[in-house]
């Protein structure tokens, strides 16, 4: 079974200022180049997620979908911009990262497809609450595309409001795995703290 990836770039990185989150350096790489290194073994085929001119991620070598539905509708947008292509590819199944996200699991996909419910979450523990989905990091069934955009047509916006009644399973990972990158403090701490 082949397995494709969408890396989710669609945001407007309001609380960085701007611009896209993910050509920020850490260390020698920008964010976006850690996670294309990261994904890209553990699938057959990437595409970027972003919205405005495509051109601007030439340098990438990626195709780039952009979101058909509203203004900056949320990633649950670019999930569904990822199953389109990944269906006109042939691809059964898409795995979800976010490109602020730089040190995922190098084995994120081998653990969520050891499930084949229609939706897997990567979740991390929590004392308290148990654990803490991430929503952007999942294994979606490409065959719900058609729902996924009429719940978009709808108004759904959050992630967990729709996954939730699509029956989802989380999969646990270590605490510190997703740490994301939404502010300059963000940046600095990932600088002294992330390799
Ligand atoms: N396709 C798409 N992806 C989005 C959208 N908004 C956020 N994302 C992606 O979702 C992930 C988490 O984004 P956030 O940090 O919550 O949002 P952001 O727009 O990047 O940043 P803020 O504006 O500071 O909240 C990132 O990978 C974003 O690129 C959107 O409207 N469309």
């Amino acid at each position: 079974m082949t397995e494709c990836a969408v890396i989710l770039a669609g945001g407007q990185a309001s609380r960085m200022g701007g611009g896209d989150k993910g050509r920020l350096m850490l260390g020698d790489q920008s964010l976006i180049e850690r996670v294309i290194a990261r994904i890209t073994p553990q699938v057959d085929a990437v595409v970027l997620n972003a919205n405005g001119d495509p051109s601007r991620f030439d340098d990438l070598g990626l195709p780039v979908v952009a979101d058909s539905v509203g203004d900056f509708p949320g990633p649950l947008a670019g999930i569904l911009a990822g199953m389109d292509w990944a269906a006109e590819q042939g691809h059964e199944w898409l795995i979800s990262v976010a490109a602020d996200t730089p040190s995922f699991p190098r084995n994120l996909v081998e653990r969520l497809s050891q499930y084949n419910t229609p939706v897997v979450l990567a979740a991390t523990p929590d004392p308290e609450r148990g654990r803490i989905p991430q929503p952007t990091f999942g294994r979606w069934q490409v065959a719900l595309r058609h729902e996924l955009r009429a719940a978009l047509n709808d108004g759904v916006r959050k992630i967990r409001q729709w996954t939730q009644a699509q029956g989802e399973t989380l999969v646990i990972f270590a605490e510190d795995d997703f740490f994301n990158i939404n502010t300059p403090e963000d940046l600095a701490w990932a600088e002294q703290n992330l390799k």
